[in-house]
C-alpha cells in the first residue's frame, strides 16, 4: 500500500482587522497531521465551522486570499507548491465539493463535466467516457443537455461524483457529500466511495456525519477545536469503545444514540479562546495537572495517532 497524501503540521489562519489597525490572527486549524494510503478511506469528522472545508481547500489550492497556510502537504512524497496543486487538481486529485454551487449555472452538465480539451479528438473520447461514467451513476443522456438548476439534489450529487471520477484520479477529496440527502441517496453515495476504494483510489471523506464515517471509513480523524485529537481505526468504535484512545473520542462514541448515552454538556473552545493547554482540559475526566498549561503533541501508536499526555511514553 503506497502513501498518497501526507498533511504535516498544517495550520490555517486568517488575519482579522479589529478596531483601527489592530490585527488578530484567527487560527482555524492548528498543527494538523494526517495521511492517506492508496485504496483507503479516511474520514475527517468535525462539527460545523471546525475548518473541514478549509482543509479540503488547502489541499486543492483554493483557499481564499486572506487565508494563511503553514505546514506541508505532500502527494506521493512530493511537497506540493501552489503551482503543483493547480496542475494536479481535477486530474490526479479530484474534488467533490460541499455545495452544488460549484457547478457553473450557465453551462450544460456534459460540457462542464468534460471541461477544457485541446482537440476535437480529445473532446470526443472524453465525451464517450463521460457518458459511460454518467450511465454507471444512473444519469441518462438527457442529463447531458441539462443546466444545473434542472437537477434534483440527488442527481446533482451524482453529477459531482461522476465528474470527479472522469479524470481517473488517484485521490478523491469529498467535502460533506451526504447532508440534505434522503436515506437511499446517502447509501448510494457511500457505495460510490466503496467502489472508489475497490479501484485503489484514496478517499478523504470530510463530514460531520459520524454514521457515514463509521459506515465506510477505514480510519477516522477527529477534529476538536481546530486540532486533530485522534486518528482512530473505525473498527475500534465497538463494544465500550475501550480501544479508542482520546477521552473526547470515547465520549463521542458513547453519545451515539445506539449506545443510549448523551454527550456531556460543553462546547468546543473556539478560535481565539483556545486555552494554552489541551483544548479538552475543562471537560476531561482524566486530566492531569500539566494538561492545563501544556499542549500535547500528536503521538503515533502503530496505525493510530492521539494527542493526549496519557499515551506519552512513561506516562
Ligand atoms: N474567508 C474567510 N475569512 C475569515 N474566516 C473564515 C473564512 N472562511 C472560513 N472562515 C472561518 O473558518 C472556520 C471554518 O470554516 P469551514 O468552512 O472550513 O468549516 P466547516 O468545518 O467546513 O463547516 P461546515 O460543517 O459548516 O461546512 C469558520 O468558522 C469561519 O469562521
Ligand atoms: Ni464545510
Amino acid at each position: 500500500m503506497d502513501k498518497l497524501l501526507d498533511v504535516e503540521n498544517v495550520s490555517i489562519s486568517f488575519i482579522q482587522y479589529t478596531q483601527g489597525l489592530n490585527q488578530r490572527n484567527l487560527k482555524v486549524i492548528t498543527d494538523l497531521t494526517l495521511d492517506i494510503n492508496e485504496g483507503e478511506i479516511l474520514a475527517v469528522l468535525g462539527s460545523s465551522g471546525s475548518g473541514k472545508s478549509l482543509l479540503a481547500h488547502a489541499i486543492m489550492g483554493i483557499l481564499p486570499e486572506n487565508a494563511q497556510l503553514n505546514g506541508k502537504i505532500k502527494f506521493k512524497g512530493k511537497d506540493l507548491s501552489q503551482e503543483d496543486k493547480e496542475e494536479i487538481r481535477g486530474s490526479k486529485i479530484a474534488f467533490i465539493p460541499q455545495s452544488v454551487n460549484f457547478l457553473d449555472p450557465l453551462m450544460k452538465i456534459s460540457d462542464q463535466a468534460i471541461g477544457h480539451t485541446e482537440s476535437e479528438e480529445e473532446k470526443k473520447s472524453k465525451k464517450i467516457k463521460q457518458r459511460e461514467i454518467f450511465e454507471h451513476y444512473n444519469l441518462g443522456p438527457e442529463v447531458d443537455e441539462m443546466y444545473p438548476f434542472q437537477l434534483s439534489g440527488g442527481m446533482a450529487r451524482r453529477v459531482l461524483v461522476s465528474t470527479a471520477l472522469l479524470s481517473d484520479p488517484e485521490l478523491v477529496i469529498a467535502d460533506e457529500p451526504t447532508p440534505g440527502l434522503d436515506e437511499k441517496t446517502v447509501k448510494e453515495t457511500l457505495n460510490h466511495f466503496r467502489h472508489m476504494k475497490e479501484d485503489n483510489i484514496g478517499v478523504l471523506l470530510i463530514t460531520h456525519d459520524i454514521h457515514a464515517a463509521l459506515d465506510v471509513a477505514d480510519r477516522i480523524g477527529i477534529f476538536y477545536s481546530g486540532y486533530v485529537i485522534e486518528i482512530a481505526e473505525t473498527k475500534d468504535f465497538t463494544g465500550d469503545g475501550e480501544n479508542l484512545l482520546h477521552p473526547y473520542t470515547k465520549a463521542l462514541y458513547k453519545a451515539l444514540p445506539a449506545n443510549g448515552f448523551e454527550l456531556k454538556k460543553g462546547h468546543q473552545p473556539l478560535h481565539g479562546e483556545i486555552p494554552e493547554g489541551c483544548p479538552y482540559y475543562n471537560r476531561c475526566e482524566m486530566a492531569f495537572d500539566r494538561c492545563e498549561k501544556e499542549r500535547p503533541q500528536l503521538i503515533s501508536l502503530g496505525n493510530k495517532k492521539v494527542r493526549c499526555f496519557k499515551y506519552e511514553e512513561g506516562a
